[in-house]
């Protein structure tokens, strides 16, 4: 069965929230969309919102899938959701640090090799997301 993690492309105006991973080493310092895998029993909009209050205190409102589905790791899939912050402030407790990016930002850091790979299937997708912030 494919298990599939979910990741939150969580907006606020003009910027997105990033955040660096710890673990695993292959992947620690890297930025992702903050997420995790979804439970049995789960949607993936309930295991988005379970997985941001729980790894940085947010409160979401999960919209529309952003991108394409991603495979990571052999039967377990990635995908992108469009997030709206309704309360908290980001605090790392999993990863190192988070991070708001205005469209520059995120290029700077896919400039520099600096998103982990699975997600940069999605730049051209939150790119178009940050250049419309109206969309919300
Ligand atoms: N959350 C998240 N995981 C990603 C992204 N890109 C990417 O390749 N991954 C990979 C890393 C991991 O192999 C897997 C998700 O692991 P995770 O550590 O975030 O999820 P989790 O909290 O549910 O994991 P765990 O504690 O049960 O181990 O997907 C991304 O943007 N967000």
């Amino acid at each position: 069965m494919t298990r599939t993690v979910v990741a939150g492309a969580v907006i606020d105006g003009p910027r997105l929230l990033v955040a660096q991973r710890s673990r695993p080493p292959e992947l620690a310092g890297l930025w992702e969309l903050p997420g995790g895998k979804v439970e049995p029993g789960e949607s993936p909009q309930e295991a988005l919102a379970r997985e941001l209050g729980e790894e940085l205190g947010i409160e979401v409102t999960v919209h529309e899938t952003v991108g394409g589905r991603v495979e990571v790791a052999p039967g377990v899939d990635l995908i992108a959701m469009r997030c709206v912050l309704r309360d908290g402030t980001p605090t790392a407790t999993e990863h190192l640090a988070v991070r708001w990016v205005d469209a520059d930002g995120l290029r700077a850091l896919a400039d520099a090799g600096a998103v982990v790979p699975a997600d940069t299937a999605w730049l051209p997708d939150l790119l178009a997301l940050l250049d419309a912030p109206d969309a919300q």
